[in-house]
């Protein structure tokens, strides 16, 4: 049976105040790219939460790579955890750490390679998004796109399988957002699999599907 790199089954999710996710579904194959809208309050940052294994579901099921990573009463999957990169709009670089240690953080955390490879790695990561020379600043020396691109350099330091993006741009002027764009479309075209929650129009071709919350529903459409 084929089954698809990320499925969304029925979930459900409620906080105290009621059902703020109600059977919500939505497949993704390898490589493709989901732009997820909605007005605000519609439950955006706690769908991509739920997809991350950061907050237990109340009903259905999410699989993922062919395992059920989270279903109700059940969220145990640490593997699959280290496969998914996430990037919140607070971003939550650690003030006392250089944009290096930040960056390097979940490969020392992994304890899988030697300090001074997880640092090689990091460092790679920086080049990789420009920012190789801000290594030994502290993150409320760089500029907002220069901390979201150490964000993305952190969550994309162990190499996820897929990519959630949490209003990234939302405290970006038009020009750096279009930037940060740019740089998110070369990770599509490399192969990783993001989902994007914005408010923001983010025209590209990239994108291969948009959700969108309208009258009560999740609808999948292609992008096009
Ligand atoms: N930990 C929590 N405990 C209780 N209620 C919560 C919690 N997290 C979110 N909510 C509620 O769930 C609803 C959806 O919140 P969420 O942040 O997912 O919305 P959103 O679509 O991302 O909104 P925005 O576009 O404004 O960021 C809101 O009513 C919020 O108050």
């Amino acid at each position: 049976m084929h089954s698809s790199f990320l499925s969304i089954e029925n979930l459900g999710k409620r906080f105290s105040r009621g059902n703020i996710l109600e059977d919500v579904s939505f497949s993704l194959e390898k490589g493709e790219s989901l732009l997820i809208q909605g007005k605000s309050g519609c439950g955006k940052t706690t769908l991509l939460r739920c997809i991350a294994l950061l907050e237990a579901i109340d009903r259905g099921q999410i699989v993922f790579n062919g395992n059920v990573v989270s279903k109700p009463g059940c969220l145990d999957r640490p593997n699959s955890r280290l496969e998914i990169g996430m990037v919140f709009q607070q971003l939550y670089l650690w003030s006392h750490m250089t944009v290096l240690e930040n960056v390097a953080l979940p490969l020392w955390l992994r304890r899988d390679r030697h300090k001074n490879l997880a640092d090689e790695v990091a460092k790679y990561q920086l080049a990789q998004l420009g920012i190789e020379d801000k290594a030994n600043e502290y993150p409320n020396q760089l500029s907002g796109g220069q901390r979201q691109r150490a964000a993305l350099a952190r969550a994309l330091v162990h190499s996820p399988k897929l990519l959630l993006l949490d209003e990234i741009t939302a405290n970006l002027d038009p020009e750096t957002a279009y930037n940060v764009v740019g740089i998110v479309e070369k990770i599509i075209e490399a192969g990783t699999s993001v989902i994007w929650v914005t408010h923001s129009d983010l025209p590209s071709t990239i994108w291969s599907y948009i959700l969108r919350f309208e009258n009560g529903t999740w609808i999948k459409d292609k992008y096009h």
